[in-house]
């Protein structure tokens, strides 16, 4: 790796389809076995001339449904890129009364509401078969590692906006939002926070080896709260700008240490070589077409054969 290499990836959740607030440079769209990210990505330079890379989940005009966002795609062509660590950006609902609307919270865990029908692996359609850790669904190093950073920049912003830690975020299917009987049920699960994306991001994220974290930004109390009125989209808009331009704010004052945090490595620790006992040894019948595809996110367990 050098300082050269785009080591950082972000991504872009509802509101949030630029970081204009970065000197723009490019925009590239790379293929992959998996076909093509949800929209072309952006190369943004930082002060210091470091790259990063942006890309909005949802496509730049939001044309593209949470069920059908692209992921596998997404996150190997950030991997392609050389980025090694992703920041992504979500507007989530709030289950619990202290995490009002307009406040930011980075969840340390998931639990999985999506209904089987989005591609979650990699290995998904190939030969081999591999079982990652999902225990600790995010990257604690980088989490421990941005939760100091994220609180100061949005002091330094002065808009008041409060930093949860430590809360479980369920991933739904939509494109509906929850009942108010599912929404109590999570509330007793545990769940904090709710949206649409968190999977199956963070598990490919973790395939291919990439540290990953995610900042969520509370947009409404989803449909729990007795005396008010379930959510709505409407709801959701009114404070997705304010959320979008603290998250860019975010964005620029952590990017630049978090490149140099890349470079340096230690957060990235946990998750290189995770994947290596993950693989089944003695998986598929070794498949070139399957290991060419494999070979794009994990190169270092994945040699094609040259003809
Ligand atoms: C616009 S409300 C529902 C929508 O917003 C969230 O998107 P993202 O996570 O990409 O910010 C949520 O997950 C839903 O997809
Ligand atoms: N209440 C909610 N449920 C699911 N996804 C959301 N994104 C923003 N608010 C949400």
């Amino acid at each position: 790796m050098t300082s050269k290499d785009v080591l950082v990836g972000v991504i872009g959740g509802s509101g949030l389809y630029h970081l204009d607030n970065l000197t723009f440079v490019e925009k590239v769209n790379p293929k992959t076995p998996w076909g093509y990210p949800s929209s072309p990505i952006t190369i943004c330079s930082l002060p210091s001339g470091s790259q990063i890379a942006f890309l909005a989940r949802h496509g730049q005009h939001h044309s593209i449904a949470p069920s059908a966002v692209p992921s596998r795609a997404n996150i190997a062509a950030l991997k392609s890129l050389g980025v090694r660590v992703i920041l992504a950006f979500s507007a989530v609902g709030s289950l619990r009364e202290e995490i009002v609307p307009g406040s930011f919270a980075i969840p340390t865990q998931i639990i999985d509401r999506t209904k089987g029908i989005r591609p979650a692996s990699f290995f998904e359609g190939t030969k081999m078969v591999a079982h990652a850790a999902f225990g600790d669904p995010y990257s604690m190093k980088l989490i421990r590692w941005l939760e100091l950073r994220v609180e100061k920049a949005l002091a330094d912003e002065g808009r008041g906006v409060v930093l949860h830690k430590d809360r479980c975020i369920v991933c739904m299917e939509g494109p509906q939002f929850s009942t108010r009987a599912e929404s109590i049920m999570y509330r007793t699960w545990g769940g904090d926070l709710i949206n649409m994306s968190a999977l199956p991001e963070a598990k490919l994220a973790r395939e291919a080896e990439l540290s990953y974290a995610l900042i969520a930004t509370a947009t409404d109390y989803d449909s729990w709260r007795p005396h008010s009125e379930a959510v709505t989209a409407a709801e959701v808009f009114k404070t997705l700008q304010d959320n979008a331009n603290t998250s860019r704010h975010v964005a620029a004052t952590v990017l630049e240490d978090l490149h140099a945090a890349a470079l340096d490595g230690d957060i990235l620790s946990e998750e290189i070589g995770s994947m290596r006992f993950s693989i089944m040894p003695r998986s598929g019948e070794q498949d070139q077409e399957d290991i060419k595809k494999l070979a794009f996110i994990l190169p270092d367990y994945f040699t094609p054969v040259a003809n």
